[in-house]
Order: C-alpha cells, then structure tokens, then sequence
C-alpha cells in the first residue's frame, strides 16, 4: 500500500514580475509504501529542502500532485490541514525542537494530548516507547538536564507516538556525536522492522543512511539514482560513498563521512 505519493512535483521560487525565478525542483515523482525507510540525499541545493517542505505541507508545489495515504493535502482547508499535519505526519528535525519548559515524558505525549486521548493510554504508549528507544530513566527531566543524543531520541517518541501515516526527519543526526547518531538509527532501524513505521528521511550523512532500505538521490531537482539495501548495512554503506561519488556535485561531506 502507498503511504507516500508523490506525482511530477515542481517547485519555482521566485516571481514572474521579479523575472528571476528557479527551478528547485523538476518534475519529481516519490512513492513510499507502508513500512518502508527510504533516505534522501543529494548535493547541497539540489532540492532536499524543498521536497521536504512540500511533503510536509509547510509549502505548496508550483505544479505537480501529493497524497498521503489518498489524502491529497491540498485540497484541505486551514483547519483540517492543520489537524492533518498533527495526526497524519510526524516530524524529526536536526535541532530536536524539544520545548524546555516541559519534561521529556510532557514533550513526547503532546500530540496525544492535543487529541484529547484517555490519560490510561498515553500512559501505556509513552512506557512501551521509551522502553524501545531506551529513555525510560529520563521520562520527568527536563530537557536540558538529558544529552543531546537523549533528546533526539524523545523527539524520536514524539514523532512516531500517534501513529502518523509517515514520519519525515530532517538531518537528524546533524548535531549528534557518532555514538548518539547510532543509537538514534538503531532506534529508528528497530521502530521501522518491529513496529513498522514509515520514514523518510532527509540525510547528508552516509553512515546514518546505510540504515534506510532504500536511498534515492536527487540532483538538480531531478531524481538522479536509486538504491537498495541488501543484507548487510556495512555493505550498503560503501554503496552510498560510491553512489555520493558519481553524483558529484559539491557533495564535500563524503570525503568526512563517519567511518564504520
Ligand atoms: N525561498 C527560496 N527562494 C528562492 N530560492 C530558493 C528558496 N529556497 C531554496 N531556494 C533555492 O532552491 C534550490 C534548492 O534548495 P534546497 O534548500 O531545497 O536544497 P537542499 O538540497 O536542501 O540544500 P542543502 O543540502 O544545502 O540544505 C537552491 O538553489 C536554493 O538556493
């Protein structure tokens, strides 16, 4: 089953009266099934941003289509785009986006809260989650008392904790040290296999990508390459500097990917 569709998406920035327009992206086509953890990478301004901000209905395509399990989000209405988002989607960003006036536990049952679900259940989901992701000690500190690494992972619990169609993370391990970036994608990994969660996931990091399943590259606002994910992650993970080297671009980070 389709989670994600995404059918000739073009992106113009810019204004026809200003006469400098650009094209970030091109005619590009995603589909995302049900379970699946695809990655998305390409050179710096080759569109990743902006595919980001239309699937995630913060910004609207110049043409082209997008459904989200058959919900075409641009025919919704302020308010019914807005409950969409919060129970459609889930959300994983680079700085985390945690509130500080808040516990951990409060940050990551928010969108159950704002959906009014029954206090029993929250307390069942937020116990099983934290289980998983290993941050069930840390469930009444705030957010500054716990790691960085600690924090991605309860914004990890808040993205997926109401069960969105798809979750989008962007960057994710972007501010985390090489051990809380593993144990951000072994959580993820597990998330996905045992539970099966959507993601998809916005990277420049190839370590962190060799945990998808599949990769898909753009380039130019265009979809460049593809690939899959075989059995061994270590594996997978010099296919992507491979792919990252014939896609060139200004694509420095290859050179200080993570090491294995
Ligand atoms: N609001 C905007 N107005 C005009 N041009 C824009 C705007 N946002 C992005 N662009 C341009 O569109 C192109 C694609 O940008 P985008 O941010 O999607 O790339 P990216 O792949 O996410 O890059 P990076 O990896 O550096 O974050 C770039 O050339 C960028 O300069």
């Amino acid at each position: 089953m389709n989670v994600l569709k995404a059918q000739a998406l073009s992106k113009i920035y810019g204004t026809k009266q200003s006469n400098v327009t650009y094209r970030a992206l091109d005619h590009f086509d995603l589909e995302v099934e049900a379970g699946e953890f695809v990655g998305v990478m390409g050179p710096s301004g080759s569109g990743k941003t902006t595919l980001l901000n239309l699937l995630s209905t913060i910004d609207r395509p110049t043409s082209g289509r997008i459904e989200v399990n058959g919900i075409d989000p641009s025919l919704l209405r302020n308010k019914e785009l807005a409950l969409f988002r919060r129970r459609k989607l889930g959300f994983i960003f680079q700085d985390f986006n945690l509130l500080e006036t808040l516990s951990i536990k409060e940050n990551i049952v928010l969108p159950l809260v704002l959906d009014n679900v029954k206090v029993a259940d929250i307390e069942r989901k937020v116990k099983e989650l934290a289980e998983v992701l290993g941050i069930a000690h840390i469930l009444d500190k705030r957010t500054y008392e716990v790691s960085g690494g600690q924090q991605q992972r309860a914004a990890i619990a808040r993205a997926i904790i109401h069960e969105p169609a798809i979750v989008l993370a962007d960057e994710l391990t972007g501010n985390l040290d090489s051990k809380a970036a593993k144990d951000a994608m072994e959580s993820l990994r597990r998330l996905n296999e045992e539970q099966g969660t959507t993601i998809l996931m916005v990277t420049h990091d190839p370590f962190a990508a060799s945990y998808c399943r599949r990769i898909v590259f753009i380039k130019d606002g265009k979809l460049f390459s593809e690939i899959r994910r075989g059995t061994n992650r270590q594996a997978f993970f010099q296919q992507i500097l491979d792919a990252l080297s014939v896609l060139g671009g200004n694509f420095d980070d290859v050179a200080n990917a993570r090491q294995e």
